[in-house]
């Protein structure tokens, strides 16, 4: 039997696959959101950050129009880096724009502070064009910020996201509440398996982002991946998202497409001849120094991912 859904430290059972938002389209999110929500997705992730979070809240009140029930949805946001000192008027926006009195869970973005009077509200620059970064900030402080406001009743979990090893054992002795989650990028061209391992002896969930290698879904053409899905008589999508279920991750897949939509929604048992293949294809990637990393925005800092260090 395959896992829909895996428990977290507090408690919260989180579905075991979700709706990605990140870089779908205003005119586009409200459909793929309500769509996704009536024909079988229980989680929904999106971000301060993404700008659509008001057409993401127009596709819930759709769906909930439709009978879909709130209590029914896993509904994630992220604090972004301009306001990491600012934690919960960053969560009463997101609250505002998708129409809700609560979300499931809060994720720090990313752990660092972004200048929060700067020159732009998401994306401060310097002069020469870099991000205006806060140096001497320590996302400690921002995790205390994260403790209130869960505090609140806004959010029903607080995690992370983007947060390697070091940044977690730099945080950890200083939580008070261990992060629910980790938001990492994952999937056989980065597998991460000392974040991932990391995780799992601290009690904190692994939820894996741009499992198809994000824009264009570049992943899906990876000799085993195809090699897999064709012995199985599934997609390489499937694949590709049943690794992270079979790893115990919940994952999210972004798409606007209706069919793309539904059929991300299939996960199969991977067997072990399958997730060798896998971790055969990871283990090559590693020793030649070829692992892929698909998302890592231009914040000049080493966040302590050992492929980026
Ligand atoms: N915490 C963080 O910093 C980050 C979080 N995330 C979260 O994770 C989500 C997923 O990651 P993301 O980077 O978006 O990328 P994904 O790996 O989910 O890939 C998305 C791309 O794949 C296409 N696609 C989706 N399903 C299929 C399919 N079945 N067949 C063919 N192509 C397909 C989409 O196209 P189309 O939409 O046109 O169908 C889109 O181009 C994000 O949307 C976001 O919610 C992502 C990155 C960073
Ligand atoms: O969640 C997705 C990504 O982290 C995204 O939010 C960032 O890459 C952002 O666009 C940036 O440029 O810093």
């Amino acid at each position: 039997m395959v896992t829909t859904s895996f428990k977290l430290n507090n408690g919260l059972e989180m579905p075991a696959v979700g709706l990605g938002t990140w870089q779908s389209k205003a005119g586009e999110v409200q459909t793929a959101v309500s769509y996704a929500l009536q024909n079988g997705y229980k989680l929904v992730d999106g971000a301060y950050c993404y700008a659509n979070e008001d057409e993401v809240g127009e596709g819930l009140k759709e769906a909930f129009a439709a009978g879909v029930k709130r209590e029914d949805v896993f509904v994630v946001t992220k604090v972004w880096a301009t306001y990491n000192t600012r934690v919960e008027e960053c969560l009463d926006k997101s609250l505002k724009s998708l129409g809700l009195d609560y979300v499931d869970l809060l994720l720090v973005h990313w752990p660092v502070l972004l200048n929060p009077n700067g020159n732009h509200d998401k994306f401060p620059t310097l002069p020469n064009g870099k991000r205006d970064v806060i140096w001497d900030y320590n996302h400690v402080d921002g995790w205390k910020q994260m403790e209130a406001v869960l505090k609140t009743g806004k959010t029903k979990a607080i995690g992370v996201s983007n947060y390697s090893k070091k940044y977690l054992e730099q945080l950890l002795p200083h939580a008070t509440v261990v992060p629910a989650v980790n938001q990492i990028e994952n999937h056989p061209s980065l597998p991460q398996q000392e974040i991932v391992d990391f995780c799992r002896e601290n009690g904190i969930h692994v939820m894996a982002y741009s499992p198809l290698g994000s824009t264009g879904s570049p992943l899906m053409t990876a000799e085993p991946v195809v090699k897999i899905a064709e012995k199985k008589g599934v997609s390489a999508g499937t694949v590709l998202l049943s690794y992270h279920v079979s790893r115990g991750s919940t994952v999210l897949a972004k798409s606007v497409t209706p069919a793309r939509i539904k059929a991300n929604l299939e996960i199969v048992a991977l067997d072990e001849e399958d997730l060798k293949l896998l971790n055969d294809y990871s283990d090559d990637l590693t020793s030649k120094g070829e692992l892929k990393r698909y998302v890592y925005p231009p914040f000049g800092i080493d966040f302590g991912f050992p492929d980026k260090s």
